[in-house]
């Protein structure tokens, strides 16, 4: 088990100032949804948390380890992140481009091993794309291309994952499947933090909520306190309608 802590942490969203300081603890067993409109800062944010961007201030540690004092390699055996979109450098395979989620556990030169390679087709298989494990990556289609992200992630088997958009792409089917896999991660004991466009997948399969508003405000806290109408209104500067289905409330757009 892995928590990644955020500690007076200002993300650097270019040509914006300073917005408000984040003091969030990614805890096992969490499933965070990340909230905002277009621009708001949320792959910042996720950037950020991975080490992958520097903070305009602030801290990011990874069990009580500040990131910035660790190797990649280090970080990738505990934390992995779905971009939210891949961009493929050289032409591989689906099996190929699923066993790069093992070489933060493989010395530089080293092949892959059998256990590797079962990880790799489980995940492939978990997220629906084991009949095209022989096909190129760029021959995939968007929601292909967006599951085997997942899958590659899983293959690496982080502890904290930080997704992006993990559904883009995806159809309901899939969508549902993507969210069930990651509340089994953290049922398991892994932390998990994505961010969403759905407001309706967010309220639920998350937790938590962190809601980044244009201008750098933000706020965050369990799911029950965040999804209030009014402050999801002026998130999206866009009214909304409210109902209840199963326990879980429902958004859709007011006209
Ligand atoms: N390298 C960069 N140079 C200039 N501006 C940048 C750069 N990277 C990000 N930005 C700007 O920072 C802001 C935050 O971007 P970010 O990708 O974090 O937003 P987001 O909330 O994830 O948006 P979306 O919902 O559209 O994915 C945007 O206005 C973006 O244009």
């Amino acid at each position: 088990m892995s928590r990644l802590e955020a500690r007076k942490l200002v993300i650097d969203v270019p040509g914006r100032a300073d917005g408000q300081p984040l003091d969030i603890s990614l805890e096992p067993g969490q499933v965070w949804g990340v909230l905002g409109p277009n621009g708001a800062g949320k792959t910042t944010l996720l950037h950020t948390l991975a080490g992958l961007r520097a903070a305009r201030d602030g801290q990011v540690s990874l069990d009580d380890r500040p990131l910035s004092r660790l190797g990649r390699r280090e970080i990738a055996q505990s934390l992995g992140l779905v971009f939210q979109d891949s961009q493929d450098g050289f032409p591989a395979t689906v099996r190929e481009t699923a066993l790069i989620g093992r070489h933060p556990f493989l010395s530089p030169w080293q092949m892959e091993r059998g256990e590797d390679l079962r990880l790799a087709e489980a995940a492939l298989a978990r997220l629906d794309v084991a009949h095209l494990a022989d096909r190129l990556v760029n021959t995939l289609s968007g929601g292909e291309r967006q599951r085997l992200a997942i899958a590659t992630v899983l293959t690496q088997g982080p502890k904290i994952w930080l997704a992006d958009e993990p559904t883009n792409h995806l159809d309901l089917h899939h969508q549902t499947a993507v969210m069930a896999l990651l509340a089994e991660q953290a049922a398991s004991g892994h932390a998990v933090m994505m961010c969403l466009h759905d407001l309706n997948l967010a309220a639920r399969w998350c937790d938590h909520l962190l809601l980044l508003y244009p201008g750098g405000e933000a706020c965050w806290g369990p799911r029950e306190t965040m999804l209030v109408p009014s402050a999801l209104e002026r998130l999206y500067d866009q009214p909304l309608a409210t109902a209840e289905i199963d326990g879980s409330p429902v958004f859709v757009p007011a006209r």
